[in-house]
């Protein structure tokens, strides 16, 4: 049997710190990247074909309108003939027209595309998060997961919607005048050349500015997300506690840390804009000064219009370059978005149902743990020779104090995580040998926090068999003897939850879980019970409900309550990760060890 712990289907276990470096981790020009953005668009070939076609277009108008100026001026204009000059004016109308008609095309297909291919992501993305291991959310900030779908994902859809497009535009655009301004005037148009270089340095000096500036903004604005996501989250704690003060002066600092970041980006915009446009407009001087001289010296056969002409082009050659430093500031902001959602995409889970692990149609109810050690963390294991035998039908308790090792065998139950040796065995064959899909197809598993989604009763209860009959969803519930509780909330079985169940009291939504659970009809049953303590008649019908809701089935129950523990056919006592005693209630409290120091705690 093929151990899955091989280095092909391991990868290294992140940590809080590893995601804190991911979030902030320098990015750098890359044109792998870039291309893979783009790859967005391959699904949508058609529509991407026809916004290159415009683009070219684009870019070729703007320089053709200027050499047509030249053209009307050192033709009919200087011939004196008006009708002619007409004429052409009306060809230049024209094409202006057509001019502005491509390029609303070319904004109406670009922003289509870039919604198409970022509605693609925000799927494929919330796929992938289905799919992660527990290890990925036992590691990531709620907020970071939610910062990556919408400002990452935000900052990628004007890199493919915008930046792309306008900067091959802007690109084109300084080729064609490019070629324009060589056939004129060559002199002329290296006295143009001479100021890339200048450009250039300039460039490169606001760049790495701009860079750094939006990289502080972007990982303050990650902080602020995290904080109000942890904010909603734990409200309760914070108005128990009676913090919102100091939260909200936590949070005051946050977003003024952020809003000066953002502050010292625009000024370094700010300042690179109007230096550009220094630099732009004193080489239009220059090339007055030039030209101006061509024209008035007639050995140098330069016209009027060509100069005209000259400097139309020489603008437009200009003109993109202040736009492609803009776009390239976005442009960074994209490719960081897009690293960090790629690394998510790419990433490998920790470890994939073996190749030959068999889809059972059903699982046994006889569960076997031999010698099994596990740690979250490879070089700290956290249950230590775990060995036990539940037959089926058989309920096991697990008890102990807490950070004993009680969630995580049933973590392994579950096959959220692999043993890192030993063998958990259902019927015989062991866990590494089944799929995930099948074995939680017949365990049910109910947590302490009794997790309800937004909806109704009935669509929570209905999680675990969606094709469930609404009269098998009633007969569930008359089963547990829970339908005259969940009938008299004002909509019955409609009744919105509210998020995370919100509206519903807690022993209201255990019953619905168990409701759920027991719809399933699952052969294993996995129970936390909930530590919290509530009326006594409450109480009693959640007795009854775990009573027949265990009914025939193989259950692992990380036991609160002693009447639960009573009725146990074995007791697993955790301590340390290990099994101190294991047996039943009453054989262990005749041992007088470890458990009847503990029973003494639970009866006081
Ligand atoms: N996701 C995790 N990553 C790393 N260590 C973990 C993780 N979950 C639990 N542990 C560690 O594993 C050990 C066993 O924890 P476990 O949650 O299994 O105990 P427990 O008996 O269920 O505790 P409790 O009764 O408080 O729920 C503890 O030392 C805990 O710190």
């Amino acid at each position: 049997m093929k151990k899955e712990t091989s280095k092909d289907t391991l990868v290294k276990r992140a940590s809080p710190a590893d995601e804190v470096e991911e979030q902030f981790q320098t990015v750098h020009f890359n044109w792998s990247l870039v291309r893979r953005l783009f790859d967005l668009t391959l699904p949508h070939r058609k529509l991407r074909d026809k916004l290159l076609l415009t683009v070219v277009l684009r870019a070729i108008q703007l320089p053709i309108l200027t050499w047509m100026i030249g053209v009307i001026i050192d033709g009919p204009i200087r011939r004196g003939d008006f009708g002619q000059t007409l004429l052409y004016c009306a060809g230049l109308l024209l094409l202006v027209v057509f001019t502005e008609v491509v390029f609303y095309y070319r904004m109406k297909f670009a922003l289509i595309l870039g919604e198409n291919a970022v509605n693609d992501l925000r799927r494929e993305f919330f796929a992938k998060l289905q799919q992660m291991p527990m290890s990925y959310y036992h590691t990531t900030r709620l907020g970071r997961i939610i910062s990556r779908v919408t400002s990452d994902i935000e900052s990628l859809r004007v890199g493919i919607q915008q930046v792309f497009f306008v900067s091959m535009v802007q690109a084109g655009q300084m080729i064609f005048s490019a070629i324009f301004m060589i056939y004129y005037d060559f002199v002329l148009f290296c006295i143009v050349l001479a100021m890339a270089p200048v450009i250039y340095l300039l460039n490169q000096q606001f760049r790495s500015h701009v860079t750094r500036a939006t990289r502080s903004a972007m990982e303050s604005w990650s902080r602020v997300t995290a904080t109000i996501a942890e904010s909603v989250s734990g409200i309760r704690v914070t108005q128990g506690y009676s913090r919102q003060e100091r939260n909200a002066r936590l949070f005051k600092s946050q977003v003024d840390e952020h809003s000066s970041l953002n502050v010292e980006v625009a000024r370094a915009q700010a300042v690179f804009q109007p230096l550009l446009e220094f630099n732009s407009q004193f080489f239009i001087v220059a090339l007055i000064l030039i030209g101006g001289w061509q024209v008035l010296h007639p050995s140098a056969a330069t016209s009027i219009g060509d100069i005209i002409q000259f400097f139309f082009l020489a603008n437009l050659f200009f003109a993109p370059i202040q736009v492609l430093g803009t776009q390239y500031a976005m442009l960074m902001q994209a490719l960081a978005g897009a690293e960090r959602i790629f690394k998510v995409l790419d990433s490998e889970p920790e470890w994939t149902d073996s190749p030959t692990a068999i889809d059972l149609p059903d699982i046994s109810g006889h569960v076997i743990f031999r010698d099994v050690t596990f740690g979250y963390h490879k070089d700290r294991p956290v249950l230590h020779s775990i060995s036990f035998e539940a037959r089926p039908g058989q309920s096991v308790a697990l008890v102990g104090h807490t950070g004993s090792g009680k969630s995580s065998i049933i973590n392994l139950l579950g096959k959220f995580y692999l043993p890192d040796s030993g063998q958990i065995l259902f019927g015989g064959r062991d866990i590494r040998e089944i799929t995930s899909s099948s074995l939680h197809r017949r365990m049910g598993i109910v947590q302490q926090q009794n997790f309800l989604f937004t909806g109704t009763i009935l669509d929570n209860i209905r999680f675990s068999k969606p094709l469930a009959t609404n009269l098998e969803v009633i007969e569930a519930a008359r089963n547990l003897d829970c339908l005259d509780m969940i009938e008299s909330l004002p909509e019955g079985f409609n009744t919105q939850v509210g998020e995370k169940g919100a509206s519903l009291s807690l022993g209201q939504r255990q019953m619905v879980c168990f409701v759920r659970a027991f719809l399933a009809d699952p052969r294993i049953l996995i129970l936390d019970e909930a530590t919290s303590s509530l009326d006594v008649l409450t109480e009693k019908r959640i007795q009854n409900a775990i009573g027949k809701l265990l009914e025939g089935r193989t259950s692992f129950i990380v036991a609160h309550r002693l009447s639960t523990i009573r009725h146990a056919n074995l007791v697993l006592v955790l301590d340390q990760g290990r099994i101190v005693e294991a047996g039943t209630h009453e054989s262990l409290l005749a041992l007088g060890g470890y458990y009847s120091s503990l029973h003494e705690q639970f009866v006081h």
